[in-house]
């Protein structure tokens, strides 16, 4: 399970399923960035670049790789926990008051069932299919995801 959450935060860290936000100033304000804005500022942020930033992930941030998700554990080495990752470096669930609620319920959620469907059943995906985002409030695939399903023996 510490694996497959690696791999469900690096899904959504690549493919955000909210790729952008966007966020108003009720009064003039100064970002962590350092830059001031006025009072009732529309501040538009892409979690989907966010997500590929060099400076936040590093050189291999195209790479996926759940491992980045996953560290030893503090008391016992042998065992593998799923490591503290800042809401505001990972923003695919937002951060501050206004996050989503329904995180922890969405990991239970996508667990249950990749864990009961890939029990049981093994995907390919279908040579040179292109899997490509299409831009819009929420992330859709733009021609849907070709798989080969056959019964795992
Ligand atoms: C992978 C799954 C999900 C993702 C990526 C996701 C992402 C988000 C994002 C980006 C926001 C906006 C937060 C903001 O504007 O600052 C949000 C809000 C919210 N989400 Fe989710 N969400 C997911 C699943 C769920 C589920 C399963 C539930 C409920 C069972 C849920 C309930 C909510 C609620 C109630 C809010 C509004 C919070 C507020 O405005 O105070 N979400 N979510």
């Amino acid at each position: 399970m510490v694996y497959l959450h690696g791999a469900m935060c690096e899904t959504l860290r690549l493919y955000p399923s909210v790729p952008y936000e966007h966020k108003q100033s009720i009064e003039p304000d100064v970002l962590p960035s350092g830059h001031a804005i006025d009072g009732n500022t529309r501040i538009l942020l892409s979690i989907f670049s966010m997500g590929r930033m060099e400076e936040i992930w590093g050189s291999d941030w195209m790479d996926f790789k759940p491992e980045r998700w996953i560290s030893v554990g503090s008391t016992d080495e042998k065992k593998m926990v799923v490591s503290h990752v800042p809401a505001y470096k990972f923003a695919a669930f937002m951060a501050g008051p206004r996050t989503c609620l329904g995180r922890k319920i969405a990991f239970v959620q996508m667990k249950a069932v990749a864990s009961c469907v890939l029990r049981r059943f093994k995907f390919e995906v279908v040579d040179d299919h292109p899997v490509v985002p299409d831009a819009s409030i929420l992330m859709f695939m733009k021609y849907g995801l070709k798989v080969r399903v056959s019964n795992r023996a």
